[in-house]
């Protein structure tokens, strides 16, 4: 009947602030409040059960179990009987009956303590607060007030015991831990109090802030650019509270109120304690964004804190330092083309040349004469990426698929095999290139043939994704050619290197980058075996050990600097296997949700 009483009081109270009586419209918001009209309608449901609840039949079902031991013992036993006890005694069955009782004796929750007698008479001003420890950390720092020693509640971490109970925020005074006075105590006296109960209740006094900051509850989603380790960052006001991330991971962000941590939860599946995570500044160098860790010294303690001892968390253990890849099947000269229309449009994309100048290009420096490529090193100097997740409509384009990985792991191998498994709906772009077409070539099916002249002013209006020089000649791919296929409603599948990342990540291309890595080097020499590598125009030869070195050393040097952007990650072991999952995640990337920088989606920032 709580429900019931409460809307009588809710009646009164109207009618106090119509008789305008001080505080009347404080109550009204508060009994009206959602939270206090749900707590009763549980207060309610809880009562009814008390009230039907089913009683035990008996509280000791291991101790009866005993007794079944000992007529096992007597020579009378008969076979039921044996195979009764052989059930008893097996080890779930125990341990369920067990549980049996534990729950029948009720021996499951805490028992707290009374509450305290006698009460201040600034009564009003404090709050006692009883949380219940079972393992887990308390979930909020503590500091101290440089000149009045006083201990403060510093932070009250997202989904933590504390932040859950809504009985604790920062800026709360705290005045007692477990009836002891705080007052003159160092933070690391208070940590011991508080860690002196490892389980059970913890008892504290405190004096609530007045004016609690209204915080804004937006939840933002980032994706880390950097790694970052709570353990190995000095500045972290509490280590313990840190959420550790590697670069690529996606971040919920919980709480900005922080200028300097942000409290924030890994995806997927971290529902429950949020962790510190530093607001990186940005960082100076233009593609400073793959450093492993960026000391953030911009971080400085408040002024009216003390700036090294003072801060501690009642997180165990945690004192808070302060607020802070042709056409290998290209036809050699002389040969005619297949007449089979498959094969020509495989061969259509398949580019060894380009490939190789792309390699060339992307070891050396840059093109003698030509701009940097456009989409060298553009990367954007940011520690995190805002995104949102996206579902492309049926309606929308594909969204371009680009394959990059160490020369020679099979990217153009794999890129071979996906459009082959369905030329219908998966297709190259067509490169442009200077050199003069074969007599089997037909331009705009196998290249775009175009003058010097050409070339270079589309490389000054910046319409090439990449391009580079191999034998004389230049080779590249336009946005053009990429958007050609995508407007036809296939899905345009490109071989990339790391310097043409940032040119596919468009709002207009939306590229699924698939990194393909190479296996552990026992399984490249045994999976290997008959292959061959490249290493001119027209030269293959079988792998050789350096080979696999090489390619393991281009592969950890890949993934150090760009790990953030790869939306997939295919390890090339067995061809086969590789190709289907290649398939899968091209298709995953089409059709299901995916997390893509916010940008794309909202290029006006809103
Ligand atoms: N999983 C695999 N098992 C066996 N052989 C493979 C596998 N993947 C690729 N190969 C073979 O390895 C060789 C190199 O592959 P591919 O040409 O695709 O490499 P790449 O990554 O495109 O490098 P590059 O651009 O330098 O040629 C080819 O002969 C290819 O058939």
């Amino acid at each position: 009947g709580l429900c019931q009483i409460l809307t009588g009081v809710m009646e009164e109270v109207r009618r106090s602030i119509r008789l305008d009586v001080r505080g009347g419209d404080v109550l009204h918001s508060l009994l009206s409040a959602s939270w206090l009209q749900a707590l009763l309608r549980v207060y309610e449901r809880l009562q009814a059960f008390l009230r039907d609840a089913p009683a035990p039949v008996l509280t000791n079902a291991t101790g009866v179990l005993l007794q079944l031991t000992d007529v096992r013992a007597s020579e009378s036993c008969s076979e039921d009987a044996e195979e009764l006890c052989r059930l008893l005694g097996q080890p779930h069955l125990q341990a369920l009956l067990s549980a049996h009782d534990a729950v029948a004796q009720r021996d499951y929750g805490p028992v707290l303590p009374p509450m305290p007698e006698e009460l201040p008479e600034d009564e009003e001003a404090t709050r006692t607060v009883c949380l219940v420890k079972n393992n887990q950390p308390l979930g909020a720092t503590i500091k101290r007030h440089e000149l009045s020693g006083e201990i403060f509640i510093a932070r009250v971490i997202h989904g933590g015991l504390a932040d859950r109970s809504g009985l604790l925020h920062a800026g709360d005074r705290i005045i007692e831990v477990n009836g002891f006075s705080v007052g003159g105590m160092e933070p690391e006296q208070v940590i011991q109090v508080v860690q002196a109960r490892a389980l059970g209740s913890i008892m504290f006094k405190v004096v609530p802030i007045t004016e609690r900051p209204v915080h804004r509850h937006m939840t933002l989603y980032v994706r880390a650019m950097v790694n970052y380790s709570p353990q190995q960052d000095p500045t972290i006001p509490c280590a313990d509270a840190g959420v550790g991330f590697g670069k690529g991971d996606i971040l919920e962000i919980v709480d900005q109120s922080d200028a300097l941590w942000w409290q924030a939860r890994k995806l997927p599946g971290h529902a429950g304690c949020a962790g510190l995570g530093p607001v990186l500044q940005r960082s100076s160098g233009s593609c400073g964004w793959s450093q492993p860790y960026l000391p953030h010294t911009c971080i400085r303690p408040t002024l009216s804190l003390s700036p090294e001892d003072d801060l501690v968390a009642m997180e165990d253990r945690c004192v808070e330092a302060d607020e802070e890849a042709f056409e290998s099947d290209e036809l050699r000269e002389g040969e005619k083309p297949s007449d089979q229309p498959h094969l020509r449009l495989i061969r259509a994309g398949f580019r060894r040349s380009l490939r190789l100048c792309r390699r060339r290009f992307y070891s050396t420096s840059q093109l003698a004469g030509h701009a940097p490529c456009p989409s060298s090193c553009r990367a954007p100097s940011v520690p995190y990426e805002e995104v949102v997740r996206y579902q492309r409509q049926p309606q929308d384009p594909h969204r371009l698929v680009a394959l990059l990985g160490p020369s020679g792991v099979g990217v153009n191998e794999l890129r071979k095999r996906l459009i082959r498994s369905d030329p219908g709906l998966f297709q190259g772009a067509v490169p442009h290139t200077t050199r003069p077409p074969k007599g089997y070539e037909e331009p705009g099916r196998d290249y775009h043939f175009t003058s010097r002249e050409m070339f270079d002013a589309m490389v000054s209006q910046s319409r090439f994704l990449e391009y580079g020089e191999y034998k004389g000649n230049l080779y590249g791919t336009s946005v053009q050619a990429v958007r050609d296929v995508l407007s036809s409603g296939k899905i345009c599948v490109l071989d990339i290197e790391p310097n043409a990342i940032q040119a596919v990540r468009t709002p207009e291309l939306k590229a699924f980058i698939v990194y393909v890595k190479p296996p552990p080097l026992e399984r490249l020499r045994e999976s290997r075996r008959g292959a061959a590598v490249a290493t001119g125009y027209y030269v293959n030869r079988p792998f050789r050990d350096e080979d696999f070195q090489e390619m393991e050393a281009a592969a950890q040097k890949m993934e150090s600097q760009y790990w953030q952007f790869f939306n997939h990650v295919l390890v090339n072991d067995q061809l086969q296997d590789a190709r289907v999952q290649l398939l899968a995640a091209v298709n995953q990337a089409q059709d299901e949700p995916q997390w893509v920088p916010s940008s794309w989606i909202r290029p006006d920032g809103q």
